[in-house]
């Protein structure tokens, strides 16, 4: 039996939790950092880490009278968005990762990964964040615990999480939690300068979901590092409501109220980079509408005793896609940063000691681009990545909603799939029942972003907008749906679902000109949206379901002609004729994986379309 290693931090830990404690001294003795850090979350520890982040050339600190206690970061070029290709689910059985995921058996991920992980530590510091996700005051707190050798990570954690004492208190000495590890993998030998963003060309974002476990090499970026977002909260989240019968999904959630004072909740399924946070701090363009935020990315929905299904946000912070982002978008979102207590990544600096990026107007005359270098409005190249997030806390946004911490989470009337097709799709429909609105979600499809590395604008199915977030076979992903559509809680009621409906924002005519104007103006889908759930609104029953007729869309005040809105509504049988040998082929991917009911749904799709 060799002498436990002596490594500074490592027997300082404020914790009797016996698998903890294992996990950390394997997990040190594995990677031999120069010392142990155990994060508590305080503010102390923020100034720490910040002055240490700025000593070492990883962060800047922006001016204080313009952005309080907040940091400019710039990654490797060669680190900037999610690694799709990179990221595995190792499950036991390869059919239960399935044909959208990469898979590779758990114990050849773990032998390589675990050489990966020897001595990658080495003069660095390991920091042992626990975390939660979603409130410590539910039923079953959600317990994290991440070891990172980056300090960036931890205090992007602790903006995106709850994380620290409160958290490791709260695990006391047996309580269940998700094992994150993750190493930007660049050991620093003894005398060499550091830089300002380790990684390393070798990445792997791996999850282990009978056991519950996370491993990431290599990355220091987004989702890759921030281990309780994407890993935890969706792809091990999805597996665990697969298991214990709830839903973790890529959706913003919303609380909406009428002018006549009536409140709604809205879940919304968007692909990454398509509008989840503008959508979920919208400020409606019409009388007497009001949004209020409690989440812009991620939604677990639990039953409740009563049949209705509830919707928390696990997340504490806000991850959002800087370009694009600014005063007439999403005014709340700026509110929200201009507090302060926020990081930026991948953005502009400006002379003064503030951020800028593509769409806040006109640039200024110099910047220092996310490469670090002299940015003018001829420079030609963009001064901010397309992926360049600002990460901020969510308790700073003017609206959100004040049952945001409510650990049963709020009651949701309708769900949105939302795609971005610059074609077919019309601007909202609603599902004609719950089977028919999981073959809508199934089938969702869409224009890749920037938001993962890959070629941008290339249409791909997107299911639920989670395709890159399904922690196992997303037949059986798609099968768990419809058994959430058999109802639960003491009072499975199918009644009580909430509605589903699909819209697309991104619609353009023959010109290539976006058919609807988009952002607050969607406050009017969202109007008509909540009248089909009182049965005050007008449609027309179409092939791919309920669809506004012109003037069942208040589209009072807008610039646009009746045709204009036709064109933005209009479902063309033969366009969606096209689409059907398209999802054919997307659902014979799941063989016997993909549940009868949506290959019915496909039958009944086609005999709408009159084809036999
Ligand atoms: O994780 C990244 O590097 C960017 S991707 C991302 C970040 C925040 C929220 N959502 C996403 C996404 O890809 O859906
Ligand atoms: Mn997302």
């Amino acid at each position: 039996m060799s002498a436990p290693v002596a490594i500074p931090g490592l027997d300082r830990a404020p914790t009797k939790h016996r698998r903890l404690l294992d996990w950390v001294r394997e997990t040190a003795e594995l990677t031999t950092p120069d010392a142990v850090v155990w994060c508590d979350g305080s503010d102390e520890e923020w100034q720490r880490l910040t002055d240490q982040l700025v000593e070492s050339g990883a962060l800047v600190r922006l001016n204080d009278e313009l952005k309080p206690n907040s940091f400019w970061a710039r990654t490797d070029p060669s680190d900037v968005a999610r690694v799709e290709e990179r990221t595995y689910i190792c499950s036991v059985d390869e059919s239960d990762a399935g044909p959208t995921n990469n898979w590779m058996a758990p114990s050849d991920m773990k032998s390589t990964m675990t050489e990966l992980y020897r001595g990658c530590m080495r003069g660095r510091t390991m920091y042992v964040i626990p975390f939660c996700m979603g409130p410590l005051t539910a039923e079953k707190p959600m317990f994290g615990v991440e070891i990172t050798d980056s300090a960036y990570v931890v205090a992007s954690m602790r903006i995106m999480a709850r994380m620290g004492s409160a958290v490791l208190d709260a695990l006391g000495g047996d309580a269940d939690f998700v094992p994150a590890l993750h190493s930007v993998g660049a050991p620093l030998e003894p005398g060499a300068e550091d830089v300002a963003w380790p990684c390393s060309d070798t990445k792997y974002i791996s999850h282990f979901p009978e056991t519950r476990e996370i491993w990431s090499f290599g990355s220091g970026y987004g989702g890759n590092s921030l281990l309780g977002k994407k890993c935890f909260s969706l792809r091990i989240g999805s597996a665990m409501g697969r298991d214990e019968g709830w839903l973790a999904e890529h959706m913003l959630i919303l609380r909406l109220t009428s002018p006549e004072g009536k409140v709604y909740h809205v879940t919304g399924a968007f692909p990454s980079a398509c509008g989840k946070t503008n959508l979920a701090m919208l400020e409606p363009t019409i009388p007497g509408w009001k949004v209020e935020t409690l989440g812009d990315d991620i939604a677990w929905m639990r039953f409740g005793a009563d049949g209705r299904l509830y919707a928390v946000n696990p997340e504490y912070g806000l991850f959002g896609v800087a370009p694009g982002t600014d005063y007439t978008t999403n005014p709340n979102a700026m509110r929200t940063i201009a507090k302060g207590n926020s990081l930026f990544t991948n953005v502009a600096l400006t002379d003064d000691g503030d951020i800028w990026w593509e769409g806040m107007g006109e640039p200024p005359a110099h910047l220092t681009d996310w490469k670090g270098r002299d940015w003018t409005p001829e420079s030609g190249e963009l001064s901010s990545h397309p992926n360049s997030r600002f990460c901020t806390p969510i308790k700073q946004c003017p609206i959100l909603a004040d049952s945001y911490e409510d650990p049963n989470g709020v009651p949701i009337d309708a769900i949105l799939f939302g795609g971005r097709r610059a074609t077919t799709v019309p601007l909202v429909s609603q599902s004609r029942d719950w089977a028919h609105g999981v073959f809508q979600g199934a089938t969702l499809s869409s224009e890749t972003t920037a938001a993962a590395v890959g070629q941008v604008g290339v249409v791909r199915r997107d299911p639920m907008a989670m395709l890159p977030f399904i922690g196992y076979n997303a037949g059986d992903y798609f099968r768990h749906w419809i058994e959430m559509g058999k109802g639960g809680g003491d009072a499975a009621d199918t009644d009580k679902l909430p509605k589903i409906f699909y819209v697309n924002w991104f619609r353009r005519d023959d010109d290539g000109k976006f058919l609807w104007p988009g952002f607050g103006e969607n406050s009017r889908v969202l109007k008509w949206v909540v009248e089909r759930l009182e049965g005050t609104a007008d449609a027309v029953d179409t092939a791919v379901g309920h669809v506004p007729t012109p003037e069942a869309l208040d589209t009072d005040g807008l610039d646009l002609t009746r045709e204009e809105v036709s064109a933005a509504l209009a479902v063309s049988d033969e366009e969606w004729r096209a689409e059907l040998p398209l999802i054919t082929e997307w659902f014979e991917k799941f063989g016997d994986k993909l549940p009868g009911v949506l290959w019915a749904e496909l039958d009944a799709l086609k005999a709408r379309l009159g084809v036999t």
